[in-house]
């Protein structure tokens, strides 16, 4: 742990000097000063990680300063010292974000333990940062307005965000982002709809695979009360909710042509108008549409109509599927293990350096909602601070992972082994379909599934 330099304020020289040489003693860096302009001096050219604060002090009291601090210097953990009956300035002190408080007179072995405790706090958040910081491709302003970071170091996903940083400055301009499934396409959606001038009106996020072929019309336009049975009440549609800001569309091309045909006219238009109702309402609403199809071949068979796609694709953000970056594998793998456990509380203090090796050479046909899940689930199933191999049931362990019997250098003689691997590929084959990859296998569903329970392989 790194060291920890304190200032120490108060006015009374006889404590500043015993608290001092106590807390040299045990191997602090200590600085003192009596009033708060001489604490801020040395502030403003020192390090400081803990300030221990006096309540009562001249020229300004104690949580004066101690509102100062926290706005110039929020990283500084502060542990106030106050006079008896000052139970109110106490409540004030930790709702304002001191860290402790102490009673004077107190003992000094007390203040020893108060700071070790603010120093564990002091490394885990600076852990927390490291992990925040580390790979993360955007600011922390955007991090906490689209709920996540996004994570990566490989070309493909730093040429996403910076695509996501372009097309965030203009204002219109429709997106279409294509990747499989779990590539983060909501993600980047998110991220342009923060990064843009539109980011205090409303990010509207449709599942068109989700809505009913009967709903679909009154869902995005709305309608007028009596417009059809069960119009109870007039209702405004997506278009309007999200009037100012950005409709995410996710696998747009559920659409029924129908749809297609009046969401292409609306992004002509630029209005909408109610079932039921005469009267146009003018939309100025950024569309940004979603799909892991191949739509090219959706638009030859006639599925998809072109002059939407042509619409609709004004800007392109193609998100690369994980196995295409693998680089960015080790570097998810890290984050996801440190969050994950962070969140859940438990410690990992031990990874097994061959599962990272086992997922280099995994497909990942979930992307990185197929990571997250794995982590999460190997750190639950994980026992005494250690992730191994068998936490991870889906994966197989690499050759140089696996016992010499059976196999030699790169060719595997392990009857298990090589069903267990041919399995696997058979079910990558098939995105994860039980019942085609049986087919591929040329055996029953029931004989695969008994197969998946005896290797532990579990989907
Ligand atoms: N680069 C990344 N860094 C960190 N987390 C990511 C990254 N990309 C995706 N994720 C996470 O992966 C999960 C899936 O992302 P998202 O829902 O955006 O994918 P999607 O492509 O829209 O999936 P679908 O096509 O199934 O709707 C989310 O939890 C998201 O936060």
């Amino acid at each position: 742990m790194k060291e920890i330099n304190i200032l120490v304020l108060d006015d009374e020289k006889v404590f500043r000097k015993e608290i001092k040489e106590f807390l040299d003693g045990e191997g602090f860096s200590v600085l003192t000063a009596e009033r708060p302009s001489e604490a801020f001096s040395i502030l403003s050219e020192n390090h400081i990680d803990i300030l221990i604060l006096d309540l009562r002090l001249p020229e300004m009291d104690g949580l004066q300063v101690l509102t100062k601090v926290k706005e110039e210097y929020p990283d500084i953990e502060v542990i106030m010292i106050t006079g008896h009956g000052d139970m109110d300035a106490v409540i004030n002190a930790m709702r304002m974000g001191a860290i402790e408080f102490f009673p004077k007179p107190f003992r000094l072995l007390d203040m020893r333990a108060a700071i070790q405790r603010t120093k564990r706090y002091i490394a885990l958040n600076e852990q927390l940062k490291e992990i925040n910081q580390t790979y993360s491709l955007v600011s922390k302003d955007l991090i906490e307005s689209i709920g996540t970071e996004i994570i990566g170091n490989s070309f493909g996903i730093r040429q996403v965000v910076d695509l996501m940083g372009k097309v965030a400055k203009t204002d219109n301009t429709s997106v279409l982002i294509t990747g499989e499934s779990g590539t983060g396409k909501e993600l980047v959606a998110r991220g342009i709809h923060y990064l843009s001038s539109r980011k205090k009106s409303y990010f509207y996020a449709v599942n068109c695979s989700a809505i009913p072929d009967t709903l679909f019309e009154s869902e995005f336009f709305g309608h007028k009360k009596g417009a059809f049975t069960g119009a109870n009440e007039d209702k405004a549609g997506w278009f309007e909710v999200a009037n100012g800001g950005t409709l995410f569309l996710d696998e747009v091309v559920e659409m029924q042509p129908a749809m297609q045909s009046k969401l292409l006219r609306v992004l002509e238009d630029r209005k909408i108008r109610r079932i039921g109702s005469s009267v146009d309402i003018p939309v100025d609403v950024r569309i940004i549409a979603a799909t892991n199809q191949d739509i090219n071949k959706l638009i030859e068979d006639g599925k998809f109509r072109g002059d939407l796609y042509y619409r609709l694709n004004s800007f392109q953000i193609h998100i690369p599927p994980l196995r295409e970056r693998k680089e960015d594998i080790p570097i998810l793998f890290d984050y996801y293990v440190k969050h994950i456990s962070t969140r859940m509380g438990k410690k990992i203090n031990q990874v097994d350096p061959f599962i990272v090796k086992a997922m280099m050479s995994y497909n990942f046909p979930g992307n990185i909602r197929e990571m997250r899940n794995m982590v999460e689930r190997a750190i639950i199933l994980s026992e005494g601070g250690r992730l191994t191999m068998k936490n991870f049931s889906g994966l197989i362990a690499p050759a140089d992972s696996t016992p010499t019997t059976g196999v030699i250098g790169e060719e595997i003689f392990d009857l298990d082994l090589i069903e267990k691997i041919v399995i696997m590929k058979a079910l990558e084959r098939t995105g994860y379909k039980k019942t085609k990859a049986a087919q591929l296998l040329n055996i029953t569903r029931q004989a695969l599934d008994r197969r998946l329970e005896k290797y532990d392989i579990n989907l």
